[in-house]
């Protein structure tokens, strides 16, 4: 990006693990254009990669705890310098992040001159509606086992909750129930973003 201030839309997409975040951003990005990037699927790939962080990476996700900030946020800087460099895109929906104050305090550090936040999407839905997902995913992932998804929902309500609050407080979250079946959650999505356009 060419260092213009603000240029970048973001729209965070929170919710303990299986409510479904990817589901609904891919939805989004299908009907609404955005740009859409997994902190999660980053840190995944990272992992592969080989990076010098990989095995400290990889630890923590299986324990279902939070990477620092300094390595997600760049990882999620350079994919939106990417979108925006190769298909001009400047909207975008980030799934999973901020997690924490850590995140959060990061993510004000390196991103408050380059992109605005425009609101936060939170996905309810209860644990056991949310854990049997996960656990049926088939995803082939360490960390969507029982033990360490007790951690996850653990993290969900002591590090992510507050985030959700400071946001509250600026009118910036809007809630969906996502116990529905994923079109009917995907309608409630749909009346946040048309809300947005305006
Ligand atoms: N509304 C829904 N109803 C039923 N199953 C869903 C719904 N949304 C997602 N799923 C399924 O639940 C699992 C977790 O969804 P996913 O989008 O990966 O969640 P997250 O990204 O929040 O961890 C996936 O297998 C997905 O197909
Ligand atoms: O900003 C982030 C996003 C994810 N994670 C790690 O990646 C794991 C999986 O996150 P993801 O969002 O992919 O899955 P979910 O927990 O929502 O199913 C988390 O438990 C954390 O260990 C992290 O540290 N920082």
């Amino acid at each position: 990006m060419s260092g213009d201030a603000l240029a970048y839309n973001v729209i965070f997409v929170l919710g303990k693990p299986g409510c479904g975040k990817g589901t609904q951003s891919d939805k989004i990005v299908s009907e609404f254009g955005y740009g859409h990037m997994s902190a999660g699927e980053l840190l995944r790939i990272e992992v592969q990669s080989g990076s010098p962080h990989g095995e400290m990476i990889s630890q923590r996700m299986r324990d279902g705890q939070i990477v620092p900030v300094e390595i997600t946020c760049s990882l999620l800087e350079k994919r939106m310098d990417t979108l925006h460099q190769e298909k001009g895109l400047v909207n975008f929906i980030i799934d999973g992040f901020p997690r924490n104050k850590d995140n959060l305090d990061g993510w004000n550090r390196q991103m408050s001159t380059k992109a605005i936040v425009r609101c936060v999407l939170l996905i309810d839905a209860s644990d056991d509606v949310c854990a049997g997902r996960c656990l049926g995913r088939g995803s082939g992932r360490l960390d969507d086992n029982e033990a360490t998804l007790r951690k996850r929902f653990q993290s969900f309500v002591r590090d992510t909750m507050p985030i959700l609050d400071h946001y509250d407080q600026a009118g910036l979250v809007f809630k969906v129930n996502g116990e529905l079946e994923p079109d009917r959650v995907f309608d409630q999505v749909r009346q946040v973003f048309e809300k947005l356009k305006k």
